[in-house]
C-alpha cells in the first residue's frame, strides 16, 4: 500500500536524525521538506521566531493546537525548562501516530502529552483531565477557521491569565482574518506581527504574537 507524506517524513527522521537529538530531528524534517516534499510544518524561518518567543516566555505550561507531524512540538519541547509540560492536540489518528514517533525519536516525550482529540472537545477538559490551571503559551497551528473560536473557548474556560502568550501561525497564508480582526481590536490583548515567509517557500506569511492582558 502507498505510504503517506507524514510516513515518508518519519522515514527521513529515522534515516537522517540522531535519536535523542531534537535539533537533528528538526534539521532532518526541514531537509526533507526543502529537498523532497513540501509539508505544512512551521519550518525553520518561522521556527526561529517560535523559538525566540518560547525562550522569552520561559513557559511552565504550553498548549499546541494542531500537532500534525510534531515538528513544532519538538522545537518547543527542546526549549522548555525542566518539569515544564507541553500538551499538544491532534485529531487525525494517522498524524498522531507519526507525531508520537517523531517526538520519541527526538527524546522529548517526557515533556510532551499528545492528546488525540479535537480542540473544541478537549480545551474545556484541560483543568479536570490534566490539572492545568492556565497556559503560559499557546501555539495555534490547526485549522485556520478555528483559531478565533478556540481562543474564545480558552478565555471562557479561564485558561488564560494576565501575561499568557498566544502565538498564531499562518496569519497571512493561508490567513486567519476573523482571528486577526478580533485579536488586534480587543482591549484584552496586546498584539505584534512577525513578518516572515511560508515554510520552504518565498511566499509571504507571518506569526501573530498576542499577550493576554487579563
Ligand atoms: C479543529 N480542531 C482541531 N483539533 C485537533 N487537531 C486539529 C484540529 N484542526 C486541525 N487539526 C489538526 O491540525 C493539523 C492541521 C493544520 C492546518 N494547517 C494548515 O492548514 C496549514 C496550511 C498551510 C498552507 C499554506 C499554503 C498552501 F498553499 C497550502 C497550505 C501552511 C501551514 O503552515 C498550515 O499550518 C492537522 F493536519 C489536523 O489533523
Ligand atoms: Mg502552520
Amino acid at each position: 500500500t502507498q505510504s503517506t507524506r507524514p510516513q515518508r517524513l518519519l522515514a527521513a527522521v529515522h534515516k537522517k536524525a540522531t535519536r535523542g537529538n531534537p535539533r537533528s530531528v528538526v534539521k532532518a524534517i526541514d531537509e526533507f521538506c526543502n529537498q523532497n516534499e513540501w509539508a505544512m510544518n512551521v519550518g525553520n524561518e518561522k521556527g526561529e521566531i517560535l523559538d525566540s518567543v518560547v525562550s522569552e516566555t520561559n513557559p511552565g505550561c504550553v498548549l499546541e493546537l494542531g500537532t500534525y507531524c510534531g515538528y513544532s512540538t519538538v522545537r518547543i519541547a527542546s526549549l522548555l525548562p525542566p518539569h515544564a509540560q507541553l500538551i499538544t492536540l491532534e485529531f487525525n489518528p494517522d498524524n498522531a501516530a507519526v507525531a508520537r514517533q517523531v517526538i520519541a525519536w527526538a527524546g522529548v516525550a517526557e515533556k510532551v502529552r499528545l492528546v488525540e482529540g479535537e480542540s473544541g472537545e478537549w480545551i474545556p477538559k484541560m483543568k479536570e483531565q490534566f490539572g492545568v490551571k492556565t497556559f503560559d503559551l499557546v501555539f495555534l497551528d490547526h485549522w485556520k477557521n478555528r483559531y478565533l473560536l478556540d481562543t474564545k473557548l480558552m478565555e471562557e474556560c479561564g485558561l488564560l491569565k494576565k501575561g499568557s502568550v498566544l502565538l498564531a501561525d499562518n496569519v497571512v497564508c493561508p490567513g486567519a482574518p476573523d482571528y486577526l480582526e478580533y485579536i488586534r481590536n480587543s482591549p484584552q490583548y496586546k498584539s505584534q506581527f512577525f513578518k516572515s515567509h511560508l515554510e520552504y517557500t518565498k511566499a509571504e506569511d507571518g506569526l501573530e504574537k498576542s499577550v493576554f492582558l487579563g
